[in-house]
């Protein structure tokens, strides 16, 4: 899945991307990093399709938008509906007639099955959302900082969650701002910085280049 010479001006005029080549890798995690304002949702938004200006000529080998699950920051449901009804939303999405039980939720979500959605907190929410995208049938996953507001050991679960598409032959790109729970194996790294991408490989070649045993420390001292 390959974005070829991608340029891309904001409505402001100001230049987002500029002759932006950058690959992902199917069946793995794929970890789009860099600074706030680099564009990383932006870029999300036009793989899933949901921006509409697409220049269909730069992007190649992505599954179409029917195949494409995204989470994007925020949540998209109103206060009413509860956990389980959310759910069981989303799942109609795919099937109408597949259903979801409060048994059949993660530890964590079965206390809160049955709560109204303004009653959760914004992680819980997050993990909702989650919850229903990883459940939805699709080639390809997009994650806008999934892990963004959690407590350490949920950010990890989800993190561990997430993990486990590509052994189910899916392909899943997403961002963020945390290092602590990402993998390093199997993981593809493409760092944006200066309107392109100007690394792409695995963590352990990001360390390597930066001469650092942490990936962490590998971002900070990446050209960007
Ligand atoms: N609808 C819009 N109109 C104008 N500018 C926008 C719009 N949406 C995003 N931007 C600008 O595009 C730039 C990239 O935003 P984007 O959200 O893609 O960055 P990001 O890398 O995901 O940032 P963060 O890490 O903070 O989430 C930012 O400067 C933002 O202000």
């Amino acid at each position: 899945m390959d974005i070829t010479n991608f340029s891309y001006q904001l409505p402001d005029k100001r230049q987002l991307f500029q002759d932006l080549s950058i690959s992902f890798v199917p069946g793995q995690i794929n970890i789009l990093l860099g600074v706030n304002g680099v564009g990383k949702s932006t870029l999300l938004d036009f793989i899933a399709g949901v921006s509409p200006n697409k220049q269909a000529a730069a992007f190649h080998d992505f599954p179409p938008m029917q195949q494409v699950a995204y989470q994007m920051q925020g949540v998209p449901f109103t206060g009413a509906t509860t956990v389980l009804q959310t759910l069981q939303m989303m799942l109609e999405l795919d099937d109408p007639s597949l259903s979801v039980t409060a048994a059949d939720l993660p530890a964590t979500l079965q206390p809160i099955a049955h709560t109204k959605f303004r009653h959760l907190s914004g992680g819980q929410r997050r993990l909702v959302m989650l919850e229903g995208v990883c459940h939805l049938q699709r080639q390809l996953y997009l994650f806008d900082e999934p892990e963004s507001g959690l407590d350490v050991k949920v950010a990890a679960q989800v993190m561990h969650q997430i993990c486990q598409l590509p052994a189910a032959g899916k392909t899943v790109i997403l961002t963020t701002h945390q290092f602590e729970n990402l993998p390093v194996d199997q993981t593809h790294i493409a760092l944006l910085a200066n309107q392109r991408c100007v690394f792409s490989g695995s963590p352990q070649e990001l360390m390597a280049l930066n001469q650092t045993t942490s990936l962490q420390a590998a971002y900070l001292q990446a050209d960007m």
